[in-house]
């Protein structure tokens, strides 16, 4: 298993285990209600939801589960928080020989519902984010880049911007293989996606395309600003050599194809165009780019 797949594994099994300990709770107050049995000490403090199990999983975890969505996050909070108060009336009012307090007993249904859908969604959340990237480099796969490209498409034609798709494939990599085995090939894929990601802008998105290649889209005001870019990114790479443990670090080389995206052009069009440019760059002797008519 990859790591990405180890921590969502990990993570899916911390929430798994948060949510058992708090359904107990469902378990512990119905017993208060019944049988007047106090549902454990620090449960009938104020700061209850901070104490408690899946409190504590919860502060740890929140940073995490904000980057996923950060409404449905604080969502979480407010309700586990919500449940807390609840739990206190509605057995503060039992032990203190109180009828039961269906206002509290609703609010109490209420938050734990909604505290078990909001972790429903963030395990579908960490899965679908897991299966989405690659595991090698960890850069999206193509799943979100139909999405990716018609939101790129519009945001270029309301800021009055360019709007480009560029392809990256590594050189010769057939033979990084062929000599140096495919565990050193892994880590010079592993390697390029480093060396890219670190020059992307905040608007360019990066996939990993195919074996080895990779996709970039990427807004610019004109054609020169867009070559610029791609002419970082080849001198980048010129100046990355993969470091190899006890050997002499082994340079690495992309040719480029970059075309414009006209207005109305599908991805599939782009994605050929630049494609083409790519193969004139192997043609013309590699280590360059090429911009497509
Ligand atoms: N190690 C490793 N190799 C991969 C992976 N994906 C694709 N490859 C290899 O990438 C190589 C691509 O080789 P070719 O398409 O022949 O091209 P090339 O040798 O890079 O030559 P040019 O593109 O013409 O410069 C093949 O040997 C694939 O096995 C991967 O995930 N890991």
């Amino acid at each position: 298993m990859s790591d990405q797949a180890h921590r969502a594994a990990d993570a899916i099994a911390e929430l798994d285990a948060a949510m058992d300990v708090h359904l107990d709770w469902t378990r512990r107050v119905l017993r208060c209600a019944l049988t007047r049995e106090p549902p454990g000490e620090q449960m009938l403090a104020p700061d209850a939801h901070e104490r408690c199990h899946f409190g504590h999983w919860l502060a740890r975890t929140l940073p995490e589960l904000e980057r996923l969505d950060a409404r449905k996050a604080h969502q979480l909070a407010a309700l586990h928080r919500r449940m807390h108060d609840a739990i206190r009336v509605l057995c503060g009012n039992v032990l203190e020989g109180h009828p039961g307090d269906g206002a509290a007993l609703a609010n109490f249904e209420e938050a734990q519902a909604g505290l078990v859908q909001r972790l429903a969604s963030f395990k579908t959340r960490i899965l679908a984010e897991a299966v989405r990237l690659d595991p090698l480099t960890g850069l999206p796969l193509r799943y979100s880049l139909e999405g990716e490209f018609v939101l790129s498409q519009r945001h270029a034609r309301r800021s009055g911007s360019l709007f480009f798709v560029a392809m990256f494939d590594i050189d010769h990599f057939k033979q990084v293989n062929d000599i140096h085995g495919h565990l050193v090939g892994d880590l010079a894929l592993r390697h390029l996606a480093d060396t890219l990601r670190r020059i992307l802008r905040p608007s360019d998105r990066l996939y990993r395309y195919g074996g080895e290649e990779f996709l970039l889209l990427m807004l610019a005001e004109d054609t020169a600003e867009a070559e610029a870019a791609i002419e970082r990114f080849l001198h980048a790479v010129r100046n990355s050599p993969v470091a190899l443990p006890g050997q002499v670090a082994l340079p690495q080389r992309v040719t480029i194809g970059l075309a414009q995206v006209a207005h109305g052009e599908t991805l599939e069009q782009a994605v050929e165009r630049a494609d083409r440019a790519l193969y004139e760059g192997k043609h013309a002797g590699r280590d360059r780019y090429v911009l497509a008519r």
